[in-house]
């Protein structure tokens, strides 16, 4: 594959098919079958980063509520800078091409910054217009005011309230 695949849509969990290939028919049976068994432990790597990456990205958005908070900028490019030249010793040592780590660690930070400064707008703004915006943090709802974040009640599906 030379293009990257786009999904149209979300599939559910279950519905993923381990057996999905284009090579299908068109392989031995016995190199399929091994071929199946290598991508099994793929799916339990891709699956154990996605759950990284949230938990990841949950702190960060904490992160970004202090830094509107206290009017901090989001990018911090000291902390950047010492956290590429150590994820690259560590690629280095675990065998993973320290370039790669570099490119894949800055995609995450340019993520983080976009939120970052999203969360920033909405505190702005709520200086200016005096409409309190809502953030999302550990899947709960934050009042993103300038006073400390505070929780506050979310709607349960029965209609009803639920404090968080
Ligand atoms: C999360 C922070 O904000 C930004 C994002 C970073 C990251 O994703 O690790 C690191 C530094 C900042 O540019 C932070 O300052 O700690």
């Amino acid at each position: 594959m030379t293009e990257p695949i786009h999904a149209s849509a979300n599939l559910s969990v279950e519905a993923f098919d381990p057996g999905a290939s284009s090579l299908t028919g068109a392989v031995d049976p016995a190199v399929m079958a091994e071929l199946l068994s290598i991508r099994s432990s793929i799916d339990n790597f891709d699956a154990t980063l996605v759950y990284l990456l949230a938990e990841r990205f949950k702190a960060t958005q904490r992160v970004g509520v202090l830094k509107a908070k206290h009017q901090l900028p989001a990018g911090d490019p000291n902390r950047e800078l010492a956290q590429i030249q150590r994820l690259r010793a560590l690629a280095e040592s675990a065998h993973l091409d320290p370039a790669f780590a570099e490119k894949f660690l800055n995609f995450i930070i340019s993520e983080v910054i976009h939120h970052h400064q999203a969360i920033s707008e909405s505190h702005s703004a709520v200086a200016a217009t005096g409409v309190v915006p809502v953030v999302s943090v550990d899947g709960q709802s934050f009042v993103a005011a300038p006073a400390e974040p505070t929780k506050i009640s979310q709607p349960k599906s029965d209609g009803g309230t639920q404090s968080q």
